[in-house]
């Protein structure tokens, strides 16, 4: 790939989990009161029709792993797991009110347990959790049942007890092999380990066994990728997330130390890592999903990009699409498609407002009009690789028309009057292409780092 098109668009950027992106949430204009008529106006629009998604953030984690950006709490206290599971319960009750009033009962299409590390949690603290759950809800018809698990500290027991509770998909932490990265990271994790997961959540009938790599850690070089891509291969998991390690050391609580910003592959470097390995995943009968997933033809999540299914949230793809989306626990995100809202991002202050009887949001945004015409855009772009809009759109995209045209000479795009093609050179750049409509950030240009690097 052209080094310069590389320097030219390695700008910061963010991952498009969500539109408005965090950073550009609105504290001011949102309210407890509006967030929960918002999910109100969902339930009754959607619930009966598709169901909801329902993520549980399981936030612990014996060990930290030096890389991580995800929202964990270290510890080796297993007796805060039972405490934990009541809270996330009772929050659970808060939201059920909400049924209640509108006269409903939830019809569950999605679970996802993620973290931290779900598998730290016992098998029996974890069939608790879901029976109390399960007990409030109607599962629906064709569930789609998920969750993270750590290689090392999941057991036959755990997949088993979750299997039967109706867990057909699981993944699995790899990020590499190499035993000098695995040691910068703080994780060392054997290959035997990660062979006894994949091959016990095979037996036991889970219908999907993914594994998570990343590229750009420190000390990486293409030869060190190679081998775990590999090894990986070895494995044959039905899907692949093949994410570039994200560098955020700003961000608290994130803890990311253990190596310097030297150790990082930067740049064109770091983008070749990503250009060979997708070039051999492919050659092995991978196939890009949209942006850092691979997945094998038989997946579900190859079938919905086939059939135009694909969907993007707080966890990244998903094949099917709810309009509602309960986070409950630490730091979890939900959406109710008219509005965010994300918990507290401590344990104790999650608690204590659950405790108070108060659903334990801290911030969130409610989406404008126009909020919700670009959110549709870039969800296309990243779910679709194309978009178009209509007439009465077309006002609000007359202003990037420039940022267009020069994505479109860069070779990333393809233009037309109402819409665009994200071209096989483009794919790479998915997140320069949305940030062209990324309306708020154009308005105010981040003055620090808020998100990581795009390459
Ligand atoms: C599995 C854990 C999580 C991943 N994403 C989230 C969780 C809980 C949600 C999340 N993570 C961050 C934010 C930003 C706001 C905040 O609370 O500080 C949210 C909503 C922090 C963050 N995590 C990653 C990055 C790059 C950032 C900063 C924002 C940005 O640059 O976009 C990296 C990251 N987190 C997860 C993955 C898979 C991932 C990188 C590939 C999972
Ligand atoms: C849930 C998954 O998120 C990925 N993950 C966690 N932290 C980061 C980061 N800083 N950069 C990229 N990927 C990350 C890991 O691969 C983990 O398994
Ligand atoms: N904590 C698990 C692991 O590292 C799941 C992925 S990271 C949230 O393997
Ligand atoms: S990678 Fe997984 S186990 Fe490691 S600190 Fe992050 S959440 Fe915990």
């Amino acid at each position: 790939m052209n080094r310069l098109l590389i320097s030219k668009y390695n700008v910061q950027g963010p991952r498009y989990t969500s539109y408005p992106t965090v950073p550009y949430w609105e504290e001011s204009l949102f309210s407890d009161r509006q967030w929960q008529e918002t999910v109100a106006r969902s339930i009754g629009e959607s619930n009966e029709k598709e169901g909801i998604s329902l993520y549980i953030h399981l936030p612990f984690c014996e060990q930290l792993c030096t890389f991580c950006a995800c929202h964990k709490r270290i510890t080796k206290q297993h007796r805060f797991e039972r405490p934990y599971i009541e809270t996330v319960l009772k929050e659970w009750q808060l939201y059920l009110e909400l049924f209640r009033e509108n006269n409903q009962k939830p019809l569950l299409k999605e679970l996802h347990l993620g973290g931290g590390t779900p598998t730290f949690f016992s098998p029996d603290n974890l069939r608790f959790l879901l029976e109390e759950l399960f007990s409030t809800v109607t599962i629906s018809e064709h569930p789609e049942f998920s969750f993270e698990g750590h290689p090392n500290n999941t057991t036959y027991e755990h997949l088993q007890t979750l299997f039967d509770l109706g867990f057909t998909r699981v993944s699995f932490g790899v990020q590499d092999y190499d035993p000098v990265i695995q040691q910068a990271i703080n994780r060392i994790q054997p290959f035997e380990q990660v062979e006894r997961v994949t091959n016990q959540a095979r037996e036991i009938g889970y219908k999907s066994v993914s594994h998570d790599l990343v590229f750009g850690l420190p000390f990486h070089t293409w030869e060190k990728m190679e081998q775990t891509i590999r090894k990986t291969l070895a494995l044959q998991p039905d899907r692949l997330a093949f994410y570039s390690y994200a560098h955020v050391p700003w961000i608290k609580g994130v803890g990311q130390r253990g190596f310097s910003e030297s150790d990082l592959p930067k740049g064109a470097e770091k983008r070749t890592l990503y250009e060979n390995g997708k070039l051999l995943l492919e050659e092995l009968g991978y196939f890009e999903i949209g942006m850092d997933h691979f997945a094998l033809k038989h997946d579900d999540l190859y079938l919905s990009m086939q059939e135009n299914r694909l969907h993007r949230n707080f966890m990244g793809y998903t094949s099917g699409k709810t309009q509602l989306m309960i986070g409950l626990g630490m730091s979890a995100i939900s959406d109710s498609w008219y509005a965010f809202a994300q918990n507290e991002k401590s344990v104790e202050d999650y608690q204590f407002r659950v405790e108070q009887g108060e659903l334990p949001v801290f911030r969130g945004h409610l989406l404008t009009g126009e909020d919700l015409i670009v959110r549709q855009q870039i969800l296309n772009i990243m779910c679709r690789l194309e978009t178009s809009w209509n007439r009465e759109d077309a006002r609000l995209f007359e202003t990037i028309r420039d940022q267009l045209h020069e994505l479109q000479q860069d070779g990333l795009i393809e233009l037309s009057e109402d819409g665009l093609t994200v071209t096989e050179n483009g794919r790479a750049f998915i997140r320069n292409i949305a940030m062209a409509f990324d309306k708020r950030m154009l308005e105010r240009c981040p003055e620090t780092q808020l998100f990581s690097s795009v390459v």
